[in-house]
């Protein structure tokens, strides 16, 4: 096998939570890690146990990675060192936290930026690279790091592969020089919309697996969910301008085959819940981590509709969600839709 033996780097993951910390335990194996958290007894109990007991225990910390809640310090590690190295900023926060951390970057001298949420802001409809644009311009190299990608398999070392996704060439190949190596595969493309695309909306689709699997629907049902899902997502993505070729791709098909059939899947998770007939804060609050498509069906549904996008399965799991429909109705709703060609953008017959 060829080895990949890349520079040392100065890397700082913004965000303690399961993927943050995953990671921050992957890349610390060949660079010199800080992983930042918001709050003081929390990275004081990370430092002590040395492993993230609160969200991804189990998993002990590598000697190379080291914790702080100290802000400055954190963004101070990944400035350019006297040989001339800039280092790499990766935030490793939900959609939700996304525009608040990017605030707090503002006016400092930061390097390459590199996201790891998947989902549609909330309150605006925007992408990740839309909301990094809108607080930090266009004058920092950044990206979205996604793709298949299990918290719990990452910190194992696990065989794992990714895509960073950016318009800066220098910063695709920063990621792959940094990260690509070992059990971790990056590929490199330049589809930002279409790699978030599909990273944000395979969590709603997972989300409607999980109903169908919970209420006991069949393995065909599932194959047939899972191949909407993808030609859903490939509707929207392609109507926003993604490159239809992206979502037959890692951040595309292959995070939506692990996230909907995966039960590692919080997504998913939150859909076998509904089945159960458990109301949704409950869900939520066992769950003790984010799940993305829970805010994402209702802003894909949102924009969808402004956009004049068919998108019946995010529109069935927002209705489960938030409307008050059952997911035994919403496979009623579902089975009752008039027949369609089997093409992207099909006339109604
Ligand atoms: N867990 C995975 O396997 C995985 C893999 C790939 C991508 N992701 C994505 O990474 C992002 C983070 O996921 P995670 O698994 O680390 O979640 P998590 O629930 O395990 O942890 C969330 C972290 O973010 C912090 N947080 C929560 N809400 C916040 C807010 N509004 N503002 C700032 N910080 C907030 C929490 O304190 C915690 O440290 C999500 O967008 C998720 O879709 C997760
Ligand atoms: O646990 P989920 O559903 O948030 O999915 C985690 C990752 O996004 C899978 O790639």
């Amino acid at each position: 096998m060829q080895e990949n033996t890349p520079n040392r780097r100065r890397i700082t993951v913004l965000g303690a939570g399961a993927w943050g910390t995953a990671v921050a335990i992957a890349v610390a194996a060949r660079h010199d890690v800080l992983l930042w958290g918001r709050n003081a007894a929390t990275m004081r109990d990370l430092d002590a146990a040395r492993d993230n007991t609160h969200y991804l225990p189990g998993y002990p910390f590598p000697p190379a990675l080291q914790v702080t809640a100290d802000f400055d310090a954190a963004v101070a590690h990944t400035l350019r060192d006297a040989e001339g190295d800039d280092g790499l900023l990766i935030a490793a926060c939900p959609v939700a936290g996304l525009r608040p951390l990017l605030e707090s970057l503002k006016g400092r001298p930061i390097p390459n930026v590199v996201w790891l949420c998947k989902g549609f802001e909330y309150e605006t409809g925007l992408l990740p690279h839309q909301i990094f644009a809108e607080v930090l311009g266009d004058g920092i190299a950044s990206g979205a790091l996604s793709g298949p990608s299990f918290a719990q398999e990452v910190a194992r070392g696990l065989p794992c592969a990714l895509t960073i996704a950016s318009q800066s060439a220098a910063l695709r190949d920063c990621v792959v020089a940094t990260v690509h190596g070992g059990t971790m595969r990056v590929y490199a493309s330049d589809d930002l919309i279409g790699v978030e695309v599909g990273g944000a909306v395979k969590n709603v689709m997972a989300i409607a697996t999980g109903i169908a699997d919970g209420l006991g629907l069949g393995l065909n049902a599932r194959a047939a969910l899972v191949t909407r899902g993808l030609a859903e997502v490939t509707r929207l993505g392609t109507t926003l301008g993604g490159n239809i070729e992206t979502f037959m791709g890692l951040t595309g098909m292959g995070d939506l085959i692990l996230t909907c059939t995966g039960d590692l899947s919080r997504n998913r998770r939150v859909g076998l819940g509904l089945a159960q007939g458990k109301a949704l804060a409950t869900i939520v609050s066992e769950l003790g981590h984010v799940a993305e498509g829970v805010p994402c069906a209702k802003a894909v549904r949102e924009l969808a509709a402004r956009l004049g996008v068919e998108m019946p399965i995010t529109n069935g799991v927002a209705a489960v969600l938030f409307d008050g429909v059952s997911p035994q109705e919403l496979v009623g709703r579902m089975l009752a839709r008039d027949p369609r060609d089997e093409t992207l953008n099909p006339a109604a017959k």
